[in-house]
């Protein structure tokens, strides 16, 4: 801390402050987070992810680590400081001004190139949102903020959390299946969408409406003005099968709009990008391997995971039809949607991105959805009842709430919900047991990124969430 001028106070949230601070011996700025720590050994641990991931990730367009320390029971992470604010208070500066379409592309790209190296690495960032995205005085875009980020395959205990900011969450995760590298895909989705329409993709004045608009992807046309291939990688992106959705991996090398992106790319990431591009083939050897490396868990043979697998559609036409790959429900979250089946449908003429009509029919019902009888009982089910009383809790919370992140828990029983609707208690949150961030899980992979992969054993929040309304009453 001696090391250091304070030069003023920029954020004071739940975990503590964000300080903009000067080193003294080269006067260089930089963000200080002064992170209270907790008292519970688990706890520290879980204080202390944030500075492990973010040292692990450096790159052209991932905030850069500095420093990190322990004084006086607080946790500092030092690092670099980006002048240009965050991406959404720069969308708020524009009032109804559109960016320019190739300030959006070279800002989209960039965050790209981040989040794909963070997915090179089996991390998943999961609080992706303009909030979080810097911008630096030259106009470079970073990630930042990864307190809420999981490490795969670490930490079990880590599996047991679920982050997320309504906003910006997948209809995957409203449906409480795991979080995987499509859900950052939606969530950039979200963020490209902003740039593009300077407001939100799923406005709504209620979480009822919300969570329907975003579990059939049904989003505000974008402005006619932007380039055709805008549109339909906003299209892509809200595919509400993460499936469907394209990796960072197919929007950077082989997508319809990736050559605009690379036009955005600085030479270092597209040489990168071509160099992968040719070994994407992912051989079956070299997938089960990886498979064995995620315990068995993700991708590869039916047999190693028990669950069935289809032939699904294959946008980008990358030959994946060759490759079994992990079934997702085709439709919109089920779940949920037979849970807000009764709710007003306020969206369905607006469904833009839905690209099957009866979606939008007045007698949709969403059992009607599932043609196969087998498809049900190979997807993933509520074994309890479904959420309405989440719903009921949520919709006594302003929606503005929604662009907050939320962490749900399950530490030992206790209050799983942490986050607006309830005091936050980082103190017993947990989090990596020990030194859990296995270094060679961070090593640069080589085989085929467009593959899925998810977090290990997700939590079923919406359950502990149920839990702990039905103990509280
Ligand atoms: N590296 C950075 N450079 C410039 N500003 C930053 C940087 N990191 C954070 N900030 C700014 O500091 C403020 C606090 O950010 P921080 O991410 O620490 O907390 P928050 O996002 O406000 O809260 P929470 O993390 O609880 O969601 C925000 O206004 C953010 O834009």
């Amino acid at each position: 801390m001696e090391g250091y001028t304070i030069l003023k106070v920029i954020g004071d949230g739940s975990f503590g402050r964000a300080l903009q601070v000067e080193q003294k011996s080269s006067c260089e700025q930089y963000v200080m987070k002064e992170i209270r720590l907790p008292k519970s050994p688990t706890g520290i641990q879980n204080s202390r992810r944030e500075a492990v991931l973010l040292s692990k990730m450096k790159h052209p367009n991932i905030v850069a680590f500095r420093d990190s320390f322990e004084a006086d029971g607080h946790l500092y992470i030092v690092m670099e400081y980006c002048a240009g604010g965050d991406l959404l208070q720069r969308i708020k500066q524009q009032k109804n001004t559109p960016f320019p379409p190739d300030m959006i592309l070279s800002w989209f790209a960039q965050m790209c190139v981040g989040t794909k190296h963070i997915h090179d690495q089996r991390v998943l960032h999961r609080d992706l949102k303009s909030k979080n995205i810097f911008l630096t005085s030259d106009g470079a875009v970073k990630l930042g903020d990864f307190g809420s980020s999981c490490v795969l395959n670490s930490a079990k205990a880590y599996a047991y959390t679920y982050v997320g900011t309504p906003y910006y969450v997948s209809p995957e995760i409203w449906d409480n299946k795991p979080y995987n590298n499509k859900s950052d895909v939606w969530s950039l989705g979200c963020i490209l969408y902003e740039l593009c329409a300077l407001s939100h993709p799923f406005q709504a004045s209620s979480w009822k409406s919300l969570i329907l608009k975003v579990c059939r992807g049904a989003y505000t046309p974008l402005p006619a003005h932007l380039p055709y291939e805008l549109h339909y990688l906003v299209k892509q992106m809200f595919k509400t099968n993460p499936r469907d959705r394209p990796s960072l991996h197919t929007i950077l090398t082989s997508h319809r709009i990736s050559r605009l992106l690379q036009k955005h790319l600085p030479l270092h990431e597209l040489k990168e990008g071509m160099k992968e591009g040719r070994t994407s083939r992912w051989e079956r050897d070299e997938g089960e391997k990886v498979a064995a490396f995620l315990g068995q868990k993700t991708i590869l043979s039916s047999s190693s995971v028990g669950e069935s697998f289809s032939e699904t559609s294959d946008p980008m036409g990358k030959g994946e039809r060759e490759r079994p790959r992990r079934r997702w429900a085709r439709e919109p979250s089920e779940t949920v949607l037979e849970v807000l089946g009764n709710a007003e449908l306020t969206s369905t003429s607006s469904c833009t991105s839905s690209s099957r009509e009866h979606r939008s029919s007045p007698e949709f019902t969403p059992r009607s959805l599932i043609s196969e009888e087998s498809e049900i009982s190979h997807r993933r089910q509520w074994d309890k009842s479904p959420p309405e009383r989440l719903l009921s809790l949520l919709e006594k919370a302003p929606v503005s709430m929604a662009f907050k992140t939320f962490t749900v828990l399950r530490p030992d029983g206790d209050n799983p919900l942490v986050g607006p609707l309830s005091p936050a208690r980082r103190d017993d949150t947990d989090g990596l047991v020990g030194d859990a961030v296995d270094d060679s899980r961070l090593e640069p992979r080589s085989d085929d990124e467009d593959t899925d992969f998810e977090e290990e054993s997700p939590c079923d929040w919406v359950g502990e969430l149920e839990k702990m309304i039905t103990a509280g009453e």
